[in-house]
């Protein structure tokens, strides 16, 4: 392996090219593989730097090959790839990889390393001095929710399927990089486990804010997570691309509103907040026995509330003040199957 002997100069070189979060464009990207299966044609969206994007569809619609093509584990046949305003395929692949994290299903950990061996992986290739990567490693396991001293000296096997996707998720933030790029990152542990490392996921991802896309089959993971949400058909064809409300909400063709299915009215409830806009204001009939919901807490916990009472409405309260009132049949309208 070649790792340069002067530490510092290469830590400070890596550092120059990572650590900000970088757009990423896709500019009309295509993959013609050998045989003549065309898995993506003439793909080109935008990834705005600190925004995570989903990409979702059906199997074999070239979701992973376009994951793999902005990190040049595939290379593209036609088309450019920017991160930021360099474009990918004038920068050496081991480099470009260093500052782009990977995340996969099953998470690849290295089964015969420890936990901080494995996290360290990047960093140790960039020649960072034992003492920097040992600050980074503990930094990275807690804020992961894995505390260093515990979980440092295990091996994968010796870890929960959750415990290791988590440290899969802090080798890839390890050396800082611009872009995290996560191939069904949850998809191999159980429902329940898979909830709660969105939710955590979510919480880390508020606090480093780096430029995701994210590959899943789940709708529900997509819509839970993305800012955006890119649904493609076969050959990576672009069918929409845009908030997982608008997705759910205004569905861009026949094939997405297949995709999203007949549930999605649920689905769009559980991302719609309540606004002071839908609210009717209080008059005297409002009074102490209506259910109260939150302002800003989502229209579907807003119709559990009133869906276990006998009330058809609900007292809407912002910071415990009543702001207005909410019906059940405004919700069910919002869910409805004409929207
Ligand atoms: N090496 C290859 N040679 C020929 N065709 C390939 C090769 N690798 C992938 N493909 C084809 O490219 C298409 C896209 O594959 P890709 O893995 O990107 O799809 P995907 O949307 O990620 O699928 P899944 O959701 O099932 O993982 C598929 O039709 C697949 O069969």
């Amino acid at each position: 392996m070649d790792v340069t002997p002067d530490p510092d100069l290469v830590a400070d070189r890596a550092t120059a090219s990572t650590g900000t979060a970088a757009s990423i464009t896709l500019d009309g990207i295509g993959k013609r593989y050998p045989d003549g299966t065309e898995a993506v044609r003439d793909l080109s969206l935008q990834v705005r730097a600190g925004e995570l994007v989903v990409l979702i569809g059906p199997s074999g619609c070239g979701k992973s090959t376009v994951l793999r093509m902005i990190n040049r584990l595939i290379e593209p046949t036609s088309g450019r790839v920017l991160l930021g305003d360099d474009d990918v395929t004038r920068v050496d692949p081991v480099t470009l990889r260093r500052r782009i994290g990977y995340v996969i299903q099953n998470v690849g950990l290295f089964p015969h390393q420890t936990v901080r061996a494995n996290v360290a992986t990047v960093p140790r290739l960039l020649g960072w001095s034992k003492e920097r990567s040992r600050h980074r490693v503990d930094e990275l396991l807690e804020l992961v929710g894995l505390d260093p001293a515990q979980f440092g000296r295990r091996y994968p096997h010796e870890l929960s399927g959750g415990q290791r996707q988590r440290v899969g998720v802090a080798r890839a933030l390890a050396a800082d990089p611009v872009v995290l790029l996560m191939d069904e990152p949850f998809s191999a542990v159980d429902p329940i486990v898979r909830t709660r490392l969105q939710e955590e996921f979510l919480r880390l991802q508020a606090e480093v804010r780096k430029t995701i896309v994210l590959v899943t089959h789940d709708l529900d993971e997509a819509v839970r997570l993305g800012d955006r949400i890119a649904v493609l058909s076969e050959g990576g064809r672009l069918e929409q691309f845009d908030t997982p409300a608008a997705v759910l909400g205004e569905p861009a063709s026949e094939f997405v509103r297949d995709f999203v299915g007949a549930d999605r009215g649920i689905r769009r409830l559980a991302v719609t907040p309540v606004t002071r806009a839908t609210l009717r204001p209080l008059t005297g009939d409002d009074g102490a026995d209506l259910p109260r919901v939150r302002l800003g807490g989502s229209a579907y916990d807003a119709l559990a509330v009133l869906l276990t009472s006998a009330a058809d409405r609900a007292v809407v309260v912002d910071d415990g003040e009543p702001v207005g009132v909410l019906s059940r049949r405004q919700l069910l309208d919002l869910g409805g199957p004409e929207n």
